[in-house]
């Protein structure tokens, strides 16, 4: 009975490629983010180490390259890539992916474990067409080339793997050069940063525990609260996390909070709050004094922030929930000393994190949340008391997303300016480094290989 059990268990295990393969499928069919599908499954499945990291290096992997994957992939099929079943076609792509750009994997190994996905899943005629297409690309690899350079935006856009569509903008908004320097790095592993909750114990401290227990740490160059860990394991899991000591928080991210710059015992707004990465950030910076009101759209949200703050211990977080649109008829008789709008947004700043965005997202989709973004920078505006400061941020680099709405917002509204001071809140020593132009900051991702985001910080006249 038990042998019969275990067996059963057994057999529903899949392979790390397997694995990889039905999660590339759906988000290929449902548009579903891998990083999401990657750890449900690696919770129900329980493999092991190795395998864990073989199937996210190959989900990552595949969505990162994909449509470089899909031009080379289109040479050796009869049929176009995208005419192919959607198992057949993510099944090719993997195995595309780990015989051209990993150089660990045997090319046997690659083609054996594919014709025996395929054989276990489809029918003879496909296991020989996957076959016969991967011993054909081993044999023709080093052959491989990218079109030329004629068409700019088709050359970087295969080159780096990105849309064409994404590529004409970044070279409208910054060039060439900078738009290839962006895609590039894209393609880079994300660091992990942890921000330091200095209400209890000073970064210095922290790395110094760090170094104790053989971590390889460094101090952040965009945040005084920032350490970068390049490596150590997954630090949601260390006991300086569960002691409320750091929180886990791109260097970017960091910036925002600085920029803010709250000062103790004021009333602060954080429209767009949750998972409440930022509005933790920003309650530390008071020491827990004066009153922070946390607002997001979604309910299931709430217990993201509530969670975070018990975790730090803070005691001046309130969390609503509500439209950001409707805070005003919440907030009527009551106005803020700052209001953080850290607005929703295509994410194009966080690509590296999350590749899948490169696939979903669309131009439609950027002129879409470009017109709530500036709908809701309008209707919270009037939550500013007279003379005080506004935040507005996000983590895109699209001008649509980011300048064009500052100056459209201070078009309609003449008692904000853009706060002169706004430099002077950035640490020195990375004033060239980081993008400010007219008091407006821009954090490209090959800066400082942390997220692209945008910060600008408005001041409401004193005398309104
Ligand atoms: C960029 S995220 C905020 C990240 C957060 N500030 C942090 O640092 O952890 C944007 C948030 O806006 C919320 N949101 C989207 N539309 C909204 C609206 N109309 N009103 C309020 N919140 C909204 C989303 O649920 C999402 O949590």
């Amino acid at each position: 009975m038990t042998s019969t059990n275990t067996s059963k268990t057994k057999k529903k295990i899949p392979t790390a490629r397997e694995l990889a393969m039905n999660i590339l499928t759906k988000v290929d069919e449902k548009k579903a983010y891998s990083n999401i599908l990657l750890n449900e499954s690696l919770n129900k499945f329980q493999l092991e180490r190795q395998e864990v990291s073989l199937t996210t290096e190959i989900v990552y992997g595949t969505i990162q390259r994909m449509n470089t994957i899909d031009y080379f992939l289109n040479q050796f099929v009869s049929k176009k890539v995208n005419k192919l079943q959607p198992w057949v076609r993510s099944l090719l792509r993997l195995s595309f992916y780990q015989l051209y750009y990993l150089d660990r994997i045997p090319d046997h190994a690659v083609v054996n474990e594919a014709v025996n996905i395929a054989k276990r899943k489809g029918h003879r005629g496909i296991s020989g067409m996957v076959n016969a297409v991967l011993r054909n690309i081993i044999r023709k690899k080093e052959q491989l080339v990218l079109p030329d350079s004629s068409n700019k935006v088709r050359y970087i856009s295969l080159k780096h793997s990105h849309p064409e569509w994404m590529v004409k903008r970044w070279i409208q908004q910054f060039g060439q050069e900078v738009a290839e320097q962006i895609c590039e790095a894209n393609n880079g592993a994300p660091h992990v940063s942890v921000r330091v909750n200095q209400m209890k114990m000073d970064r210095d401290t922290v790395i110094h525990e760090m170094e104790n227990e053989d971590l390889q740490v460094a101090l952040s160059s965009l945040s005084q609260d920032g350490i970068v860990v390049e490596s150590g394991g997954n630090m949601a899991h260390s006991h300086w996390f569960k002691e409320g000591k750091i929180s886990i928080q791109d260097e970017s991210s960091m910036l925002v909070a600085a920029i803010l710059d709250p000062k103790p015992n004021e009333t602060i707004l954080d429209c767009c709050a949750a998972p409440g990465g930022k509005t933790t950030h920003i309650a530390e910076k008071m020491r827990s004094s004066g009153t922070i009101w946390a607002n997001d759209i979604h309910p299931h949200k709430q217990k993201l922030i509530d969670e975070q703050s018990d975790r730090l211990q803070l005691k001046n977080i309130n969390t609503t929930i509500h439209d950001a649109l409707d805070l005003n008829k919440k907030f009527e008789k009551h106005t803020f000393d700052r209001v953080l709008l850290d607005a929703p947004c295509s994410g194009l700043g966080v690509i590296r994190r999350k590749p899948d965005l490169k696939w979903v997202k669309s131009e439609a989709d950027v002129k879409e949340i470009s017109k709530i973004q500036l709908d809701i920078l309008s209707r919270v505006a009037d939550l500013l008391k007279p003379g005080g400061i506004l935040v507005y941020s996000t983590c895109t680099i699209e001008s649509s997303e980011n300048e064009n709405i500052i100056h459209d917002f201070l078009q309609e509204n003449p008692e904000f300016t853009i706060d002169s001071s706004t430099s002077q809140l950035l640490p020195h020593h990375v004033y060239d480094r980081v993008k400010v132009e007219d008091g407006l900051i821009q954090v490209l991702p090959q800066f400082f290989h942390s997220d692209g985001f945008f910060i600008a910080r408005l001041q409401k006249k004193e005398n309104v």
